[in-house]
């Protein structure tokens, strides 16, 4: 990882580095061989559709059956072996999730200005009509996308949500085909990959396509959707989980060690960043990581994305803390400082903050209600994460009653389409202006406005 400052007009921050990142190969967006691969496969199911959708789920995750979308009764009996604490959680949870969208939506208004007598402009909200949520599920069966895809959908009032998860090690995930069922998901497919995304946004003989796509992945399904978009939409380059910590001296280290590493776990390509003012603490959280890494039992995938990818600077002050932590760009900013409320004044790109020690990024991931659906990759920098305004399409419309202001607007607009040699622009504002004004205007054996 390399701290990319090209795209940024921020001076290059000062700063010493304790532990530096074993790799620096991955820049930005996806790597070339992920973009190939993806590239290969979306090709292929456009062209045999549910035949190569098989096909690749069979050599990418061994599961090839006639159908992948679960029936009904399929369905029930995955439902009846969640245990009943599970669901209770899973309601729980989705109840902070769609306090959240609502509130989200309740933010966004419709309105209708009168901005000339009788000249009506407006703007409506109008939700996508089809939704496609991919729920991750390689490593980990990851429910909680579930509550962040479905249920912002559902809020942003999207009627069709077809939803995919892969098996997980040949086995259905069964609490996250709960978490799917219950937020109201109108289809469940168990499929995951390329294939998943390739399958909601082109559509086979029996999956229909959707208008847009939202959910997190792996590098290869974050690569499929920025491939599709523009047939598609997508929420955000939501690839790997990224985590950095600002931490001052006032920081536990243990903690900040503990918090670091929890990110790590997703996998082998998630990095960890400790931007500090105190070389102490530094020095410390590092001991810590040491020191927890060899029991972790995720140790497979948080060792390596630790060693690869992880990084400790030191720098001068909390500004340089923030304006370093501003070109990272990362996902998940966690602030662990005396005054953490003053990140919100001072920084500009982030996916989520997560500010002082009582909260941390496992509550937002899991379950206190903000959208952990984030952008990675420097995405953070012209987008933030999943919302309600996601779903939704932001159209406006106009109508003028008012024959005088139409007729103003057409002479206006006359001159205007003229400068830039538009003269069929320049007509029809020419004809409201003969026509309201009785003006005589005439061409082509026409006359108008009398
Ligand atoms: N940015 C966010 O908001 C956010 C939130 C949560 C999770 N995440 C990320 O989601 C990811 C989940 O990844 P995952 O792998 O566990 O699950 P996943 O569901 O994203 O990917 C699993 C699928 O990848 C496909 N795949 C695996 N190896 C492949 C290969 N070599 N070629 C082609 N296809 C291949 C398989 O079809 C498999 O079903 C993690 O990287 C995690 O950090 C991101
Ligand atoms: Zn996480």
């Amino acid at each position: 990882m390399t701290i990319d400052t090209d795209r940024t007009t921020a001076p290059a921050v000062p700063s010493r580095l304790l532990k530096s990142p074993a790799r620096t190969d991955e820049g930005r967006g996806s790597s070339p061989e992920v973009r190939k691969v993806v590239e290969e496969v979306i090709a292929d199911i456009r062209t045999r559709g549910d035949e190569a959708v098989r096909e690749y789920s069979e050599r990418f995750d061994k599961y090839s059956p006639d159908t992948f979308l679960l029936s009904d009764e399929k369905l029930q009996e995955i439902m009846a072996r969640v245990p009943q604490q599970v669901i209770d959680d899973i309601t729980f949870v989705q109840e902070q999730v769609r306090v959240m969208a609502q509130k989200q939506l309740e933010s966004l208004s419709d309105f209708e200005i009168e901005t000339l007598p009788g000249v009506l402009l407006g703007q409506k909200n109008v939700p996508v009509e089809a939704a496609g949520a991919y729920i991750p599920g390689g490593k980990y069966p990851l429910l909680a996308s579930a509550h962040m895809t479905i249920i912002t959908a559902k809020v942003a009032g999207v009627e069709r949500v077809a939803a995919c998860t892969p098996l997980i090690q040949g086995e259905v995930p069964d609490a996250t085909v709960a978490a799917m069922h219950l937020a109201g998901a109108d289809e469940i497919y168990l499929l995951g990959g390329i294939q998943a995304v390739a399958a909601m946004a082109i559509g086979t003989e029996t999956i229909r396509p959707v208008n847009m796509l939202a959910g997190p992945g792996n590098a290869f399904v974050a690569e499929a959707k920025r491939q599709l978009f523009g047939e598609v939409g997508i929420d955000l380059f939501a690839g790997p989980t990224e985590v950095l910590i600002v931490a001052d001296e006032h920081a536990d280290p243990f903690i900040v060690a503990v918090d670091l590493l929890s990110q790590t776990e997703h996998g082998p390509d998630s990095p960890a960043v400790l931007i500090t003012t105190s070389e102490d603490l530094g020095r410390q959280v590092i001991d810590h990581i040491e020191a927890i890494l060899p029991d972790m039992p995720t140790r497979d995938f948080a060792e390596p994305a630790w060693r690869d990818w992880g990084a400790v600077h030191v720098v001068q002050s909390l500004d340089d803390a923030y304006a370093l932590a501003d070109q990272y760009a990362y996902e998940h900013v966690q602030i662990l400082t005396e005054e953490p409320r003053t990140a919100l004044e001072k920084m500009h790109n982030y996916g989520a903050l997560f500010l002082g020690e009582g909260t941390c990024v496992s509550y937002g991931d899991k379950v206190i209600g903000t959208n952990h659906v984030l952008p990675t990759r420097g995405a953070a920098r012209y987008t933030g994460g999943l919302w309600v305004g996601k779903y939704l399409r932001t159209v406006t419309y106009q109508e003028v009653v008012n024959t005088e202001s139409s007729a103003f607007f057409g002479e206006l607009c006359g001159r205007a389409a003229r400068v830039e040699r538009f003269e069929g622009h320049a007509r029809s504002g020419d004809v409201r202006a003969a026509k309201y004004r009785r003006t005589g205007l005439s061409w082509s054996g026409h006359t108008f406005g009398q």
